[in-house]
């Protein structure tokens, strides 16, 4: 099932192959605050990151990943919209060609250059294969970057995208807390969605911080350094690595803030 996000084998294609794409729970969306509804019973999102459970990076072709260790609970996700205890596995980024759009979610219609998503899944399952196709076997956390000043957190990210160019590169990734990539608040919108890519699988609570980070148009540019192409093909340029919003069919969006 080979998918992109050219013309050919983009989102508007995806739904030959993945039928699911025009499910009912499809992620990303736009979240409209003004519709979001305040949750008081939300608890705070509890966050605890081993930066020791770094392992690599490595560029899939669609984005580019840093994979943690996930044999244990050194890296995890409690509380927030969640029960019990959700595992680290990854994160990664999808950006755009210009600082105009990148964002998967949009905030009352607004993109944003670039949007971070730390991916866990759920432990009462045995692992990531088994909870990703449970309907509360993933979350993911995701994170607007908007474009200002540089982001000195990004920098030992954006320095390993040099070993890594083309589809299939990878190379060690250690000692990173990728809690160092979090604004100072956590209040969150968070909702019931899907993977935002094939196989697309409705299997993501979605927890959606409220405030950006940063990150000048020089980092920016550094993200569209990388190819989606293996070495030998012709390079295409990474960028526009983004799903747009999806209909909301019904769903409601909760805020853990006033
Ligand atoms: C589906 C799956 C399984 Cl099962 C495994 N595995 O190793 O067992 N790996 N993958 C791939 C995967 O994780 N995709 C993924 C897609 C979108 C997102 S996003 N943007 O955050 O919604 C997060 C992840
Ligand atoms: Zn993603």
């Amino acid at each position: 099932h080979a998918w992109g996000y050219g013309a050919q084998d983009g989102p508007e294609m995806w739904a030959e192959s993945f039928p699911i794409a025009n499910g009912p729970r499809q992620s990303p969306i736009d979240i409209v605050p003004t519709q979001a509804q305040h949750d008081p019973s939300l608890k705070q999102l509890k966050l605890k990151y081993d930066p020791a459970t770094a392992k690599g990076i490595l560029n899939n072709g669609h984005s580019f990943q840093v994979d943690f260790t996930d044999d244990d609970n050194s890296s995890t996700l409690a509380g927030g919209p969640v029960t019990g205890i959700y595992r680290l596995r990854q994160f990664h980024f999808h950006w755009g060609s210009s600082d105009d759009k990148g964002s998967e979610h949009t905030i009352a219609g607004t993109k944003f250059p670039c949007e971070l998503h730390l991916v866990h899944w759920n432990t009462k399952y045995p692992n990531f294969g088994e909870a990703a196709n449970k309907p509360d076997g993933l979350a993911v956390v995701g994170v607007f970057l908007k474009t200002g000043s540089a982001n000195p957190r990004l920098q030992k990210v954006l320095d390993a995208l040099d070993d890594i160019r083309s589809k299939g590169r990878q190379t060690t990734f250690s000692n990173f807390d990728p809690k160092t990539l979090l604004p100072a608040s956590l209040d969150f919108w968070t909702y019931e969605g899907s993977l935002t890519t094939p196989p697309l699988l409705e299997s993501v609570t979605w927890i959606v911080l409220k405030d950006p980070i940063s990150v000048s148009p020089a980092q920016m540019a550094k993200f569209r350094s990388l190819l989606f192409t293996s070495e030998g093909e012709a390079p295409c340029c990474m960028v526009d690595n983004f799903r747009p919003p999806q209909p909301l069919k019904g769903r409601k969006v909760r805020a853990s803030f006033k």
